[in-house]
């Protein structure tokens, strides 16, 4: 199938511009809108031919079988024995969900009824610090317990009437030491955001706030809440059953920003806002499942993403949202691809004889414009672009400013197409007195290839259904490309050995004991031991 793919790569002749010339109507069949969401693929080399053989090897691989079994509760995610129901945390129908025969639903809307309860009485000033009303709320956790509420809280800002929240990640301390300064722990809450509630990094800056919070209350316990699926670790750090919101092992970590580890954003921005989101996510769930292949938005994304990767060979892959407050999406989605499909060996422990998911990296437009966009024109590799942005800013007063922004963003994928040929650049430089040798010299310089592929995906505005629907459609897309390269999406045994060897390392540090090390490490610890004062 992906030989297919690849011939139909390797024969694609003629610029993507010249596909808008043969077919007027291009655009509209190479898009699809789904409420409020416009995603256009139509600035690529993919053909009726090539979404034909995509669609194929889509069908090939079960892929609507496989989302069935995902959603019905089966135990899917294999290398760890557990069901993958990230969906379920935003089934607000209630419409049951059985596994091991058991229905999670009620336990998931107990606990989302709890959050509620707890957000507004935290936001109406009923729960308290022991300073009084709680002005800030600090957010520790990493990873997926990390990068979901801190995008989703940057991204849904305007809606922001609840308490200020800060996110802490990092083991560094420089991170927590910036964070607490300047917040006063009487009116501080500190959230411990962890599933696993082992995880390195969560626990050392959790303990720096309890002493912190020691430092400034009775009983720091008391403005401490813990989500996580393990309430024992919890009970032995000191936090209350009422004050822990637990979920189950069935949602991944870079799946969870819907249910509890999604606490800060709804204390943020409140809980009908909150379900507003969830009511987006819950948008996209049905439409994934229930439009046909060749209709279906994450499909088409995931298509994309496949062609590029796969058939033309493109290494990574740029997320470029115009959008300042999508600034940490990038950083969101590298852990939802990269942890997701990035893997080497198939559901099966095969090597994979495919390459795994893309290098996927970003940054915000205009900025990345002045930075990196110099290579995604003129540089030897070709860089997919994943283009975003929406109709309408959120400040009307600088209504210019939104078209300055949009301007750019279409400006950006016409011109990754269209280039600029070098009769044009030719022409440039005639007009400004150039001539012979010297013309064609600085000619060449101003030249584009273009032919460059992009992807635009448009919204109305970005609101919490919005940014609902974005986050559900891309963790789809991430779900069919992982069918079709046969990889679990949903295990991340990668990131075990690392952490395994800081533990070893850690009393290495300490002891300057570097036998057994080999001759990098042993240097560089040294190093660091005669360097750190
Ligand atoms: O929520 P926890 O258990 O602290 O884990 C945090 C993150 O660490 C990882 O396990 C990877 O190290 C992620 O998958 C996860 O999102």
């Amino acid at each position: 199938m992906i030989d297919r793919i690849r011939n139909l790569a390797a024969r694609a002749s003629g610029d993507i511009i010249e596909l808008f010339e043969k077919a007027p109507d291009r655009a509209r069949e190479f898009s699809i809108h789904f409420d409020g969401l416009l995603f256009d693929y139509s600035k690529t080399r993919i053909t009726h031919e090539v979404l034909e053989a995509l669609l194929e090897w889509c069908e090939t691989c079960e892929v609507a079988a496989k989302r069935d079994a995902m959603f019905a509760g089966q135990a899917i995610n294999k290398t760890e024995g557990r069901a993958v129901l990230h969906t379920a945390l935003r089934n607000l129908s209630a419409e049951p969900i059985l596994v091991d025969g058991r229905d999670v639903m009620p336990g998931v809307l107990k606990t989302l009824a709890r959050m509620e309860g707890f957000a507004e009485d935290l936001r109406a000033g009923v729960v308290q610090g022991q300073g009084g009303r709680v002005t800030d709320v600090v957010n520790i956790g990493i990873g997926g317990s990390h990068l979901g509420p801190e995008m989703a809280t940057l991204a849904l800002a305007p809606y922001h009437d609840g308490p200020r929240c800060h996110f802490v990640s990092n083991v560094d301390g420089a991170d927590i030491h910036d964070c607490l300064q300047g917040l006063d722990p009487a009116t501080t809450l500190v959230i411990v955001a962890s599933k696993s509630f082992t995880t390195t990094e969560t626990m050392a800056n959790a303990a720096t706030a309890r002493a912190w919070m020691a430092e400034g209350v009775d009983d720091p316990g008391k403005q401490f809440v813990a989500l996580s699926t393990a309430d024992d670790k919890v009970a032995d750090f000191g936090i209350s059953p009422e004050r822990i919101f637990g979920f189950e092992d069935w949602v991944g970590g870079r799946y969870s920003m819907w249910g509890p580890i999604g606490l800060a954003i709804m204390i943020a921005i409140g809980p009908v806002r909150f379900r507003e989101m969830l009511e987006g996510a819950a948008a996209m769930d049905r439409h994934f499942r229930e439009a046909p292949l060749p209709e279906n938005m994450p499909v088409l994304l995931a298509l994309a993403g496949l062609w590029h990767h796969q058939g033309c060979g493109y290494p990574t892959r740029a997320v470029l949202p115009y959008d300042q407050r999508l600034g940490r999406l990038p950083a969101y989605f590298q852990q939802l691809e990269m942890e997701s499909n990035g893997k080497r060996v198939s559901m099966a422990g095969e090597p994979l004889d495919l390459p795994s998911g893309p290098v996927v990296w970003g940054e915000p437009g205009t900025n990345g414009q002045h930075a990196f966009y110099q290579l995604i024109h003129q540089g030897t590799q070709v860089v997919p672009c994943e283009f975003m942005v929406a109709a309408q800013g959120h400040e009307p007063d600088l209504a210019h400013h939104h078209t300055l922004l949009v301007a750019n963003c279409l400006a950006q994928s016409e011109a990754l197409m269209r280039g600029r040929s070098m009769d044009e650049a030719r022409g440039l430089m005639a007009e400004k007195g150039f001539s012979g040798k010297e013309l064609e010299r600085q000619a060449a310089h101003r030249a584009f290839p273009g032919n460059r592929p992009s992807t635009t995906l448009v919204y109305d505005k970005l609101t919490p259904r919005r940014l609902g629907q974005i986050v559900a459609l891309y963790e789809h897309r991430v779900f069919v490309e992982g069918v079709m390269l046969g990889i679990n999406s949903f295990d991340q045994w990668g990131v075990e050995l690392g952490k395994a060897l800081a533990k070893e390392i850690e009393p290495v540090l300490e002891s300057g004991e570097t036998s057994g090390k080999d001759g990098s490490t042993a240097q560089l610890v040294e190093f660091i031991r005669t360097h750190r004062g």
